[in-house]
């Protein structure tokens, strides 16, 4: 397997409406590391599923260079074009299965038969058409309902049918656009843990797009935000939802970890206070920090702010705390927290 499953360069898409021209992607370059769940967020009309739709060539880039799989898919500038051939672009396009908000499932047909329906051109005989699509139903949790008609199951249910449709050609890249959007947040969240069982068992890179954040921080390695066709902020969880400081991406994400709003709201004058935040990824560390901190330094700490939110299931904890000591103390001290892995940042001064 190869470590980047898809690699944008230097990728834009441009429409033309109405004489305007919309840059709907402007010149976004990331990787998006084989085997991880990839978040993509940002309000409606950022561009996000523009830029997937460019990773099947569903939509052409206007310029740029894109691999998939260590495939070249496609490359534009101002040398020149290459695209990837039709035929070898269609064996491509099985490693890459997608689901939408629509679960676009034929009526007519069973579940059985809607994901059997996936495998018509697999070469598979229809016994083990009918073998892979019974475990495909098992693997998604929808065994029992085999014989049963996508109108006579919930949202969540035939979100999971098209999952499991997703799934025939056995991707190595799973693309959920806006999937869990139409679902109340028990669905969703059954989904969400869903595409991530199946990304732990099948080593399937998820690629999700989605304006929720509650979605991306259960489930994500990776993130990256995006408005306005840009990508504004990238990282891990804790880089985007902690320590981002870009504006936009701070609205976007929410102010819960964000330590200059938080000192804002409570109107606290950062110049005359010796005010750090703390970041760490043990619920249990926080109160020995506090008392460690005195017992060795004689730094009294006093908390201003404290939370502790999951990201991927894992506790992180903030704490924004005050600061009593000697200099000398007080610097000791904070090399005594970064040793101990907490993420420190020193706000005297943050707000004016
Ligand atoms: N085929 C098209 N022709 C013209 N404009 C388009 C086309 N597709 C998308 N756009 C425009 O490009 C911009 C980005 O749209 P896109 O659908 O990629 O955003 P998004 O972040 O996925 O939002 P949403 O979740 O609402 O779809 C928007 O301004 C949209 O109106």
């Amino acid at each position: 397997m190869t470590e980047t499953s898809v690699k944008f360069e230097n990728v834009s898409v441009d429409f033309t409406q109405d004489k305007q021209t919309i840059h709907a992607v402007s010149n976004v370059s990331f990787d998006i590391p084989a085997g991880q769940i990839f978040g993509i967020a940002g309000y409606s009309g950022a561009g996000k599923s523009t830029l997937v739709r460019t990773i099947n060539l569903l939509q052409q880039p206007t310029s740029g260079k894109i691999s998939v799989l260590g495939h070249h898919f496609f490359a534009k500038d101002d040398h020149g074009e290459s695209i990837i051939g039709t035929s070898e672009l269609r064996k491509e396009r099985r490693k890459i299965g997608m689901i939408f908000q629509h679960y676009n499932l034929l009526n007519q047909k069973t579940v059985l038969e809607n994901v059997a329906f996936a495998l018509k051109h697999s070469g598979l005989k229809d016994k083990e058409v009918q073998t892979k699509a019974k475990q495909l139903l098992s693997d998604v949790g929808l065994a029992d309902y085999a014989k049963h008609y996508p109108e006579q199951l919930s949202g969540g249910q035939q979100q999971r049918v098209a999952i499991a449709r997703a799934l025939a050609n056995d991707p190595e890249i799973l693309i959920s656009d806006e999937a869990t959007s139409a679902l109340d947040p028990e669905n969703t969240n059954q989904i969400l843990d869903l595409l991530q069982e199946l990304n732990q068992k099948r080593g399937l890179t998820v690629i999700l797009i989605t304006h929720e954040m509650d979605a991306i921080k259960r489930i994500c390695d990776q993130v990256v935000i995006m408005d306005q066709g840009k990508v504004i902020e990238k990282g891990s969880l804790i880089d985007v939802f902690v320590e981002s400081t870009n504006p936009v991406a701070r609205k976007i994400v929410g102010n819960d970890f964000d330590a200059l709003s938080i000192l804002q709201s409570m109107k606290i004058d950062t110049q005359k206070r010796n005010l750090v935040k703390l970041v760490y990824f043990s619920q249990e560390i926080s109160q020995p920090i506090i008392v460690d901190l005195y017992a060795k330094y004689q730094v009294s700490a006093s908390i201003v702010y404290a939370d502790i939110e999951k990201f991927k299931g894992q506790p992180v904890g903030i704490m924004i705390v005050d600061l009593n000591g000697t200099d000398d103390n007080v610097q000791a001290a904070l090399e005594y927290l970064k040793n101990l892995d907490v993420q420190v940042t020193e706000l005297r001064g943050v707000t004016q």
